[in-house]
Parts: structure tokens; C-alpha cells; sequence
């Protein structure tokens, strides 16, 4: 059995990778983090978890995290970084489920999240984890950086046309909404039921730190700088993320194929037939990104639509389809149950 850590598993991307690695028959978790509950049985808090986890919350400065094979951070940005050097000195891989090793500029990064980075010369070496790109990457990685969740949503959307060469780069848009949970666990006034129920609204709008995580991978895959107006959304419901994305071609791609081609071998993402729309709801509690292409009009003009779990695919799951890499299992472990409906 591979031991397993989760700093910060009071947050919802850490008690989701609690409630995930509990159907994983290859790991046990030995270390979970709490600032404030340490000494506190997890199923205590969590009693989705009787049963699954018998574990204490230990405090995050406990030297037990180096007997760990995998460390998980799901904590705010710039925790990780002060963390995982000494870590990876240890032997031990560590995925960070914030932003931390994302954006390979440093200076980028720092214009972006506010702050001086505490390990710049580990940027490098980090491992972009979208599996679905970099999974030979990630199979060889002491180090994987979890893309953010409107990241994975857009560039799973886009990536087969960039990658065809015969979208119009100069003018992407993605238009991006998110449940409530992606604003995580903390109190936040404007993510209370009464402030952010029943309404709807922009927000980010002048710019979001997720745009040039997004243009970063899509620079590489088409060798140019792409234009990408991205626009986020707050939607009054607690899981899900939807994004319709638009370019233009000279229309001579054949979407349909384009796409069920491209992510043929991808047991996470999934190809609805021509003409669909897909909803948050299908893709709830699972790892899947579903997506369906549209051509209005059968003119110039191109509409995708994804989906995704955004704490799963946008964050626990995919960082275990991550660790199943990088410790040699299955990349479906633990990950193969569908969504919840309704
Ligand atoms: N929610 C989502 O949908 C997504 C989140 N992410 C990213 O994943 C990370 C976690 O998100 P989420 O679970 O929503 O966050 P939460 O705010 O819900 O949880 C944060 C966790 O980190 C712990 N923590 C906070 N500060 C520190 C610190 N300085 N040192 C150690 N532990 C700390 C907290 O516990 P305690 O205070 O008790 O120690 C808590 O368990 C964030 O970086 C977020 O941006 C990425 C994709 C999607
Ligand atoms: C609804 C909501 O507030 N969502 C979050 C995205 C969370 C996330 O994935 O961001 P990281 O890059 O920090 O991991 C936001 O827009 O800030």
C-alpha cells in the first residue's frame, strides 16, 4: 500500500480526495492537516466518511508528511511552495492542487498571485498535470502541478482545435461559469446561499488568473501566441462548471470526427454526439469532462460546449488520475463511478 498525505483535507478539494482515495484498494491515508483541528478524528467532521477514514488531523508542520509516498496540497495558493522542496528532498512526489507550480514564468506568476514565489528554480521541472496532454510527463514527475478547474474546461475544449491549425487564434472566447464551490470552504459574504442564490453574475471580468494559465498551454500546443477573452461566472449551485467557447474556421472541419478522434483513447473525456448540450448535473461527483461541438448555421462560426465536476475533474479526481500515473496504477482507479443525477 502507497502512503498517502492531504494538507489542508478541511476544504472541499481535500475532503473530496478523502472521499475518492477511499475507493482506491492500493492507498491508505496516513496523514491528513488541519491548522485548527489537529487532534480531531476526520469522520468527527466529515461523517461522509465513517467507516472510510480513522485518521487525526495532524498540524501541517508534523515531520510524519516525509514518511508519506505522496503528498496531496490542497491548500490556498502559496502554501505548497515553502513546503515541497524539503519534501522532494525526501523522495517524496507531491501534487499541488493550487497554483503554485502552474505558470512556468515567474514574473507572470507573481504579477498574477500577489506574492514573491519561494521556489522559482522548481518551475521548471514541474509537471503541468492535464493527463489528457502531458501523461507521459506526468508518469515521470517528482513534482505536478493540477491545473486550476475553468483551466481544465477550456483547454480540453479547445485543444483539438488548436491542435487541427485551422482555427482563427487571434479571436478565442471562453465564456465560463462555476458552482459556488470553487470559491472553496472559507467564509466569503458573496458566497452565501442568500448573497449568491437565485441571481447570476459576471465577476474577474477585467481580468482572471486562469487566463494566462489557459493561454500558456494553448501557446505551446499552437507554436503563437493565441488571443483568449476569458470571462468568468458565478451560477447558484454548489458543483459544476460549464464553458462555451468560440472561434471561427474556414469551414472545413469536420467537428464531429475532429473530436472522437482526438480523445478516442481519453476514458475522461467524453464526445456527446452532434448537436447536444451538455449539463453540469451529468457530470456530477464523477471525473468526466463532456463535451459537445456546434457549428450554427453550418457557417464559419464554432460553439463548444464542456463540462466538468470542478472539484473532481477540476481538482480531487484529476489529481488522483495524476498519482495513479505517477505511482503506476490504473489511471481510472478509484475514479471509474458516473455522475450523480439529479
Ligand atoms: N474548490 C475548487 O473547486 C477548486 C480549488 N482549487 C484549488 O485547490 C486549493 C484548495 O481549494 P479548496 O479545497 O476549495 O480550499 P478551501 O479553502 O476549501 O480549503 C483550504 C484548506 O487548506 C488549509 N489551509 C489553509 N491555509 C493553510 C496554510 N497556510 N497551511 C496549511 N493548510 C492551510 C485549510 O485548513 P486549516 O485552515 O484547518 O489548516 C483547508 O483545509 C486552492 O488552491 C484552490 O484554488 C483548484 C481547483 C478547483
Ligand atoms: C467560483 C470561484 O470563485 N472559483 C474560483 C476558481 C477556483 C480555482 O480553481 O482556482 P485556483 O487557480 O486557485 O486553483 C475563482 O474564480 O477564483
Amino acid at each position: 500500500m502507497k502512503k498517502i498525505g492531504i494538507v489542508g483535507a478541511t476544504g472541499y478539494t481535500g475532503v473530496e480526495l478523502l472521499r475518492l482515495l477511499a475507493m482506491h484498494p492500493g492507498v491508505e491515508v496516513s496523514f491528513v492537516t488541519s491548522r485548527s483541528n489537529a487532534g480531531t478524528r476526520v469522520d468527527a467532521m466529515f461523517p461522509n466518511l465513517r467507516g472510510h477514514c480513522d485518521c487525526l488531523f495532524s498540524d501541517p508542520s508534523d515531520d510524519a508528511m516525509a514518511d508519506c509516498d505522496l503528498v496531496f496540497f490542497a491548500t490556498p495558493n502559496g502554501v505548497a511552495m515553502k513546503q515541497v522542496p524539503q519534501l522532494l528532498k525526501a523522495g517524496v512526489k507531491v501534487i499541488d492542487l493550487a497554483a503554485d507550480f502552474r505558470i512556468k514564468d515567474v514574473d507572470v506568476w507573481q504579477e498574477w498571485y500577489g506574492m514573491t514565489h519561494a521556489c522559482p528554480e522548481l518551475l521548471e521541472t514541474a509537471v503541468y498535470g492535464l493527463p489528457e496532454m502531458f501523461r507521459d510527463e506526468v508518469r515521470g514527475a517528482q513534482l505536478v502541478a493540477n491545473p486550476g478547474c475553468y483551466p481544465t474546461a477550456v483547454t480540453l475544449g479547445l485543444l483539438p482545435l488548436i491542435e487541427s491549425g485551422k482555427v482563427d487564434l487571434e479571436n478565442l472566447i471562453a465564456d465560463t461559469k462555476s458552482g459556488i464551490s470553487g470559491a472553496g470552504r472559507q467564509p466569503n459574504l458573496a458566497n452565501i446561499y442568500s448573497e449568491a442564490g437565485e441571481s447570476f453574475k459576471a465577476y474577474a471580468t477585467s481580468g482572471h488568473r486562469h487566463q494566462p494559465e489557459i493561454v500558456q498551454t494553448l501557446n505551446a500546443v499552437a507554436g503563437t501566441d493565441v488571443d483568449l477573452t476569458f470571462s468568468p461566472h458565478l451560477l447558484p449551485i454548489i458543483r459544476g462548471i460549464h464553458a462555451t467557447l468560440y472561434t471561427r474556421d474556414d469551414q472545413s472541419l469536420d467537428l464531429q470526427s475532429l473530436y472522437e478522434e482526438r480523445y478516442k483513447d481519453e476514458r475522461f473525456v467524453d464526445i456527446l454526439p452532434a448537436g447536444s448540450q451538455p449539463e453540469t448535473r451529468s457530470v456530477k461527483g464523477s471525473n468526466m469532462c463532456r463535451i459537445a461541438m456546434h457549428r450554427p448555421g453550418n457557417g464559419s462560426r464554432i460553439i463548444v460546449l464542456s463540462v466538468i465536476d470542478n472539484v473532481v475533474k477540476g481538482a480531487a479526481g484529476q489529481a488522483i488520475q495524476n498519482m495513479n500515473l505517477m505511482l503506476g496504477f490504473d489511471e481510472a482507479e478509484a475514479l471509474r463511478h458516473p455522475g450523480m443525477l439529479p
